[in-house]
């Protein structure tokens, strides 16, 4: 990877050159990022943003369990989170509603059973969402029929030029697994809102739909979740299941037998190996029933 970035602003966190991103990537694959920044807070993070040669791309992470980071990594910055900035804790909303306040580091099963918890109902489909808060928000994870819009009161996020600022979650102009976040806006804290609920039942909510999951979805592999998204009135797995491709292999990268729409890491499959094998799965929708399937995953850095 020809370096874009030789210096770096001072910081409190640490800056790791060719840090590695395949160790925590949910796939295990892929190069390494020419800088990997983990910021002590956020205001270390604006300071250092501010301070940044602007020409320098920043890519924040979560833990990557919606990215194929491509083999030859990624140029520039990339950003995670430390584990400080995973805290959540609730509180009261307006007209008898409950918010959680989530650090963008924490997971989401921690923000649906922090929710739980307090009794406030509505959260319960993080619970299935291997991801961050930052990912959610930027990504508007969902399932089972709620997305993080459903649920978003509003964000703070450092923009690339290290301004804080918070925005209401109508600025982010969600849309299916869509979001306007801007390039290189780093997610740092969100505040979702919630209706009281029963503890008792909106844990039992969660166990459902993490059951469901574990019924329909190979959650113990090394894959990325769905990686495309469902076209208008259909679903990709069913497309893909029609153009033959279940089970499909392509080195060590295959299409799931349990769930068609997740490719899966078998062991030493590489980033190249897994993004081909899905624009052969493309390919073979786009024969099959001329739908053209769009890549839900997110692909990052550059080829090898
Ligand atoms: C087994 C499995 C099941 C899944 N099920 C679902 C599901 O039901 N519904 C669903 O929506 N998704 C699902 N996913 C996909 C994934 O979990 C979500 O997209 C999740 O929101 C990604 O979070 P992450 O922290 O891992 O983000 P990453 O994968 O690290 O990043 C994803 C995107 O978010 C951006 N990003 C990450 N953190 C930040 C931040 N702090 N600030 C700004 N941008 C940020 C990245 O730049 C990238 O563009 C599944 C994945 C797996 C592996
Ligand atoms: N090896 C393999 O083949 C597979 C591995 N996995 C991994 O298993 C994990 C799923 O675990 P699950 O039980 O669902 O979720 P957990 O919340 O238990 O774990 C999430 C993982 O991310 C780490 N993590 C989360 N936030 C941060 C942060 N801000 N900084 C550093 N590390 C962080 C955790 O570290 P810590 O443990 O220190 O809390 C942990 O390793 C995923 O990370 C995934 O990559 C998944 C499928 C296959
Ligand atoms: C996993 C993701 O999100 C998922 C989310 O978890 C689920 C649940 O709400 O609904 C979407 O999947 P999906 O439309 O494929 O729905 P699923 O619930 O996984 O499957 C629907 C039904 O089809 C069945 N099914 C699925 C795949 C398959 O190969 N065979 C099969 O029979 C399942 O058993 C289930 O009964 C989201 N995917 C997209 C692209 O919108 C993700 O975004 O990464």
């Amino acid at each position: 990877m020809s370096a874009v970035c030789t210096a770096l602003p001072p910081l409190r966190g640490s800056a790791e050159h060719e840090g590695k991103l395949a160790d925590f990537i949910w796939f295990r694959t892929g190069g390494p990022a020419e800088w990997l920044v983990r910021p002590a807070d956020v205001r270390d993070l604006s300071v250092f943003m501010a301070g940044l040669d602007p020409e320098t791309p920043v890519l924040p992470v979560g833990v990557g369990s919606n990215l194929i980071v491509r083999d030859g990594g990624v140029p520039g910055v990339v950003v995670r989170l430390p584990k400080a900035m995973a805290k959540v804790s609730v509180e009261p909303g307006t007209k008898g509603l409950w918010r959680v306040r989530a650090g963008a580091a924490a997971m989401g099963i921690s923000v649906a059973s922090a929710a739980r918890d307090a009794g406030i109902a509505g959260l319960e489909f993080l619970r299935g969402i291997p991801g961050t808060v930052g990912g959610a928000v930027r990504m508007n994870a969902g399932a089972y029929g709620r997305d993080a819009s459903d649920i978003l009161v509003e964000a703070t996020i450092v923009l690339r030029d290290g301004r804080i600022e918070t925005w209401a979650a109508k600025e982010l102009g969600y849309s299916y697994r869509h979001s306007l976040l801007p390039r290189g806006a780093v997610v740092v804290e969100a505040l979702f809102e919630g209706v009281p609920g029963e503890p008792a039942a909106i844990g039992a909510e969660m166990d459902r739909i993490a059951a469901e999951r574990e019924a329909s979805q190979p959650l113990r592999s090394r894959t990325g979740g769905s990686t495309f998204k469902n076209p208008p009135f259909d679903k990709a797995w069913r497309l893909i299941d029609e153009a033959g491709c279940r089970g499909l292999r392509r080195g060590d990268a295959q299409v799931s037998e349990k769930h068609c729409n997740f490719l899966l890491n078998l062991g030493s499959a590489t980033s190249a190996d897994i993004e081909a094998l899905g624009e052969e799965v493309r390919a073979a929708v786009k024969a099959k029933s001329g739908i053209e399937l769009e890549w839900e995953i997110q692909r990052v850095g550059v080829v090898k």
